[in-house]
């Protein structure tokens, strides 16, 4: 039975989907370094925000199958390491969409009227109504920076409650601002004309610090700010020093540079502050969404099958897969084929999307066609998840194209491989049945359904020469299937594809290109 680890307190929902599949093991309080020691032992690895994922970790989880998190953020999991591994990481990226805004409008909601402080106060036996003289964030300007999934959804709940809004992410169209009430501008004027400023974006080297000294330059004595996004976004050191100098009235706070922030100077400031323990997925009804919707995805991938939300496998979900996967079989085996007949090394990788295929929903199908390249040199190591990588790090260009127009089968692949030994391209298509035809090699019309062993040649078409050929593997004591000729003239240059029962033996091919007529042979296992 797989083993999974989960690192991390999650929803028991999610610990009861992984049971159906896998030995589940619960163990919350790991340091890095036995979090490390042990690793090697599991197939799935489930997280939330507080666990390092690192390469050192990644290496050692040998047998890694799939990362989860359960949550959106993955900036705690090296992913480009995993994508070289071959592990699939998957995330949950809507289950806590609705906790993260609600925490958002929480924050600026207790920053203008100063509930935690005044609650702490009363608490203590102070009744003091002078100290807390908030603001009303009714017809205020709510800059929203990045405006996605929780973003969007902290536009509908400020758009209701009467602020005016402005947006920022260089992602969306104006259309979607305008659906949301928000008019997009660039983040210079969004700091001078916000009243609050609000994160929703992911943290990545372009991101970090993006709220730094000289934005705070820019912004109203006025502004608050609000990171329910990711601790980096905002220089702290900055925001402490502009919090002091009464260039902005305040923050409300739920990540930070450094989780838990001990010893952070934010931790010295006043009222102006309000501060939580990364709380923006924490209600009940998110974390049952997050560790159900990771828990179902690494069980089937240890199943099996696809993942419906892998963020280093795009557009592989379930639903895709239902619909391409006679398609990816046939790219997996036309590409495993090129490969083979092209022999050396393969420079160029050329995947061509006819009819139905050739839309964007297609490109697993492309994937599926590296991978079956790369598969006979590196067997299970490579899979959907690090085909591409594979590929560029071997420095093999892919080149797509596509042809719509293409009618001969409702959708058929073209893969061509060009190396150091030439260049050899094959076809396939699917029939109505759903079976799989090569249905030419290099540029020879055949049908031919794909075999285990087979045994291709380039000769030339003449009397006699078929027969050769079957005498000779009949002396070797080889049993052939079927076979078939395509050419495009009579007694011009043609291919010839046997398939046969068993391997080919040894010093059978050199014995084939010795017949008279014969150009090339190609021995293939597919
Ligand atoms: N505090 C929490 O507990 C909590 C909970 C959930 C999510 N989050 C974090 O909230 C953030 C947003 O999550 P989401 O689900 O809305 O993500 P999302 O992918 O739906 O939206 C992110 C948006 O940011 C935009 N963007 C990316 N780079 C940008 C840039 N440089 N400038 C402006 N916009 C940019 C994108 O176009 C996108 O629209 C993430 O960082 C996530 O990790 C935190
Ligand atoms: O990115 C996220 O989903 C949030 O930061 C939640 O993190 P958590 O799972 O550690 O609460």
């Amino acid at each position: 039975m797989p083993r999974v680890l989960v690192t991390e307190p999650i929803d028991p929902a999610g610990v009861a989907i992984l049971s159906q599949v896998a030995q589940v093991d619960q163990r919350h309080n790991l340091t890095a370094a036995e979090l490390q020691a042990c690793i090697g032992e599991y197939d799935g690895l489930l997280v939330r925000s507080a666990t390092k994922v690192t390469q050192g970790l990644i290496t050692a989880g040998h047998n890694l199958k799939i990362i989860g998190r359960a949550g959106v953020g993955v900036d705690n999991i090296d992913v480009p390491a995993a994508t070289r591994q071959g592990i699939v990481v998957v995330n949950s990226p809507e289950g806590n969409t609705i906790a993260a805004a609600e925490q958002t409008v929480a924050l600026m909601l207790a920053l203008s009227r100063y509930i935690p402080q005044a609650n702490q106060l009363v608490k203590a036996g102070e009744w003091n109504r002078k100290e807390f003289l908030g603001v009303e964030v009714y017809k205020k300007t709510l800059g929203i920076v990045g405006l996605g999934k929780i973003g969007s959804h902290v536009a509908t709940i400020a758009r209701a409650m009467g602020m005016r809004l402005l947006a920022y992410d260089p992602f969306i169209s104006q259309e979607r601002a305008e659906q949301l009430g928000c008019s997009l501008m660039e983040l210079e004027v969004l700091f001078r004309e916000a009243d609050y400023i609000t994160l929703h974006i992911p943290k990545t080297p372009d991101t970090t610090h993006l709220i730094n000294r000289e934005s705070f330059k820019k912004m109203k004595p006025t502004t608050r700010i609000i990171n329910c996004a990711r601790g980096g976004l905002i220089d702290e050191v900055a925001l402490v020093d502009a919090i002091k100098a009464g260039r902005i009235a305040g923050a409300a706070l739920d990540v930070f540079e450094q989780e838990p922030p001990a010893g952070s100077p934010l931790l010295l400031l006043g009222k102006e502050v309000v501060l939580t323990p990364h709380l923006g997925a924490s209600t009940i009804e998110a974390q049952s969404n997050v560790a159900t919707d990771v828990a179902e995805q690494i069980r089937d991938v240890l199943l099996g099958l696809p993942a419906r939300s892998a963020v280093n496998i795009p557009g592989l979900s379930a639903e895709v897969l239902t619909r391409l996967k006679p398609y990816l079989e046939l790219a997996e085996l036309l590409g495993n084929l090129a490969g083979q007949l092209a022999g050396g090394r393969v420079e160029t990788l050329g995947v061509r999307l006819q009819g139905e295929l050739a839309n964007n929903a297609s490109q697993p199908v492309v994937i599926a066609a590296i991978k079956g390249l790369l598969g006979p040199a590196l067997q299970e190591r490579v899979n959907y998840v690090n085909a591409a990588l594979e590929a560029k790090e071997r420095g093999i260009r892919v080149v797509e194209t596509r042809d719509e127009s293409m009618r001969d089968y409702s959708g058929s692949l073209v893969i061509t491989a060009q190396g150091s030994q030439g260049e050899h391209s094959v076809a396939g298509a699917l029939l109505g049945t759903g079976e799989l035809r090569i249905t030419s090699i290099d540029g020879f019309p055949i049908s031919v359904a794909p075999t285990r062993y087979m045994l291709i040649t380039l000769h030339q078409d003449m009397p006699g020469i078929i027969g050769k050929i079957g005498s000779l593997l009949g002396s070797f004591n080889v049993n052939i299937a079927s076979m078939q000729v395509g050419r495009k003239l009579i007694r011009g240059d043609s291919v010839m594809v046997l398939s046969i029962d068993d391997p080919l033996p040894d010093g059978v091919v050199s014995e084939v290109v010795q017949i008279q007529g014969i150009q090339d042979a190609y021995v293939v296992n597919l």
